[in-house]
């Protein structure tokens, strides 16, 4: 019997605040080009998702949807529609195209005084909504790679009590975002293999995804060999190039032989 196939790498990108509305879209132009004849995400060994600022998720969905990019929000409402100037519920979301909504990210955290209890509010609106939350994890202080799994699983159990659904877990140690470089490959294989046994043990949440990120850039998926299942991407993937670059390390099924 063929061995199955391995499940396709999940890379993602924010774009946080860094470009601009036209920056954008010619940005995902680019992308969209890349993902229309780049063999890791024609033949479904890539999986790639965007997440641009509110007002460009409409027309990115226009240039990115047809090649199969996925996009999503870099924040949710905790509530679906009433008196909550300022905000983006999960419905809307949906209507738009979204696939994806993240929740928990650092910035949010330490810049708008998010906590356990929003970002588990967050979580849940987007699963209501069915859209698969991109929910950020990882320790605020460099720790040890044990110290960090053991607080990484004990957060995401923390945020995903009575919750069920499939998520994106994306694994990001706080000291290493913005940082020149990502944290080694030991320490994120560490807490990525830790996360994904939690994830095993809980049926409830099948069907979700470790990645990680934090500075992540071309080269780091080679050396993870496996041990996360994507990357989140940010200031490294403002060069079309370098999304490229980690497409290229993302081996392609061999086309079957011929007879
Ligand atoms: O959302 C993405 C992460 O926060 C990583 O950002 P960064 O690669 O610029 O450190």
């Amino acid at each position: 019997m063929p061995a199955p196939a391995p499940s396709p790498v999940l890379l993602g990108v924010s774009l946080k605040m860094y470009f601009g509305h036209h920056q954008t879209l010619n940005w995902s132009r680019r992308i969209a080009a890349l993902a229309e004849r780049h063999p890791a995400v024609t033949s479904g060994a890539a999986r790639l998702f965007v997440l641009p600022t509110f007002p460009a998720l409409v027309p990115a969905t226009g240039i990115l949807a047809p090649y199969g990019v996925a996009l999503g929000a870099q924040d949710i409402a905790t509530e679906d529609s009433g008196p909550y100037t300022g905000e983006v519920g999960g419905p809307v979301l949906k209507e738009i195209g979204c696939r994806y909504a993240e929740v928990g990210h650092a910035e949010r955290r330490r810049l708008y005084g998010e906590g356990d209890t929003v970002v588990a509010a967050k979580t849940a609106a987007a699963l209501r909504n069915g859209l698969t939350p991109v929910l950020c994890v990882g320790e605020r202080d460099a720790a040890d790679p044990a110290d960090a799994a053991s607080r990484t699983v004990a957060e995401a159990e923390r945020l995903l009590g009575g919750l069920s659904g499939a998520v994106v877990l994306a694994y990001e140690p706080q000291w290493a975002i913005g940082a020149p470089e990502p944290a080694s490959a030991d320490h994120i294989a560490t807490v990525c293999t830790a996360l994904r046994g939690w994830l095993d043990s809980h049926p409830r949440h099948a069907g979700s995804t470790v990645i990680y990120g934090g500075s992540a850039g071309p080269g780091l998926l080679t050396r993870l060999a496996g041990t996360a299942e994507g990357l989140f991407l940010g200031r490294f993937a403002h060069d079309p190039a370098n999304v490229g670059a980690i497409l290229d390390e993302i081996r392609s099924p061999a086309p079957a032989a011929v007879a």
